[in-house]
């Protein structure tokens, strides 16, 4: 019998998706689409008739807008939102800012679907020279973390990024569910999934077929022990959402 409810989504669709380019840590805002995504989500668990107590999200301001036009949407903007560094995007290291396409065509298209979707593979890590490196590093946010600047990431895994967030779902997301909140995570594609992957207790080798639509809620049904008691929904208009999927399993196709 299902205990406890918890909806987690990736924001609404970013300005670098249009563009195809890998975005991660870069603070790219929602694009047009993106922002009535958001609201739509909103329109829709408003009219389901829930509450929210709690929403968390990313340090990233995709995911930050994306929580308050859901919150608006519904009705709800004086629930709390909370940031953290740990809900971010994987950190993608050195193929921030670069085209899927474009990386398909000079390393091929298995290449990419290895470094988007396998659980363990790290890409090569950003350093100094990299176009974007001062922009994310420099940053003011990023001095506000648990952990100093130089301890951040510089190139992530989706195991690593499963690591650095799953310290905080346990330690303050979780009390919360606990506490009888419901709890809404406006997070990212890969911090999703790396949660995903931990809630539904998914493979190494499973994990690689699960790709997130942008603003899209998913609902998680768990027993006492945190375990799932059917499986995740995406709420919404099944055949948009196939259709949203294979839109984002298509952006390393040539
Ligand atoms: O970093 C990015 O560009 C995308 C994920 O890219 P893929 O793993 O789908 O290539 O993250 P999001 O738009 O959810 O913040």
């Amino acid at each position: 019998m299902s205990k406890y409810k918890v909806f987690v989504m990736r924001h609404g669709e970013g300005a670098w998706t249009k563009e195809n380019r890998f975005c991660s840590w870069v603070d790219q805002r929602l694009s047009e689409d993106g922002v009535k995504e958001a609201l739509a989500c909103g329109h829709l668990l408003k009219e389901a008739g829930y509450q929210l107590d709690v929403v968390f999200t990313s340090l990233l301001s995709r995911s930050i807008h994306t929580a308050w036009l859901l919150l608006e949407a519904m009705g709800q903007e004086w629930v709390p939102v909370v940031r953290t560094w740990r809900l971010n995007e994987r950190h993608y290291g050195a193929l921030i800012g670069l085209n899927r396409a474009e990386m398909a065509l000079n390393h091929g298209e298995e290449q990419v679907k290895q470094w988007r979707r396998s659980y363990d593979l790290t890409p090569p890590p950003i350093d100094e020279s990299h176009p974007y490196f001062l922009e994310i590093y420099n940053d003011r946010r990023y001095s506000t973390c648990d952990v100093s600047k130089e301890f951040l990431p510089k190139s992530e895994s989706l195991k690593d990024v499963l690591e650095r967030l799953q310290p905080y779902w346990d330690g303050t997301i979780v009390p919360e569910i606990k506490r009888g909140k419901l709890v809404l995570i406006s997070g990212h594609g890969n911090s999703c999934r790396a949660l995903l992957k931990h809630l539904e207790g998914l493979s190494d080798a499973d994990i690689v077929d699960v790709t997130l639509p942008t603003g899209t809620p998913i609902l998680i049904e768990l027993d006492e022990n945190f375990r799932p008691t059917k499986p995740m929904q995406l709420l919404g208009d099944q055949k948009a959402i196939q259709a949203a999927i294979r839109k984002v399993e298509d952006q390393e196709l040539l």
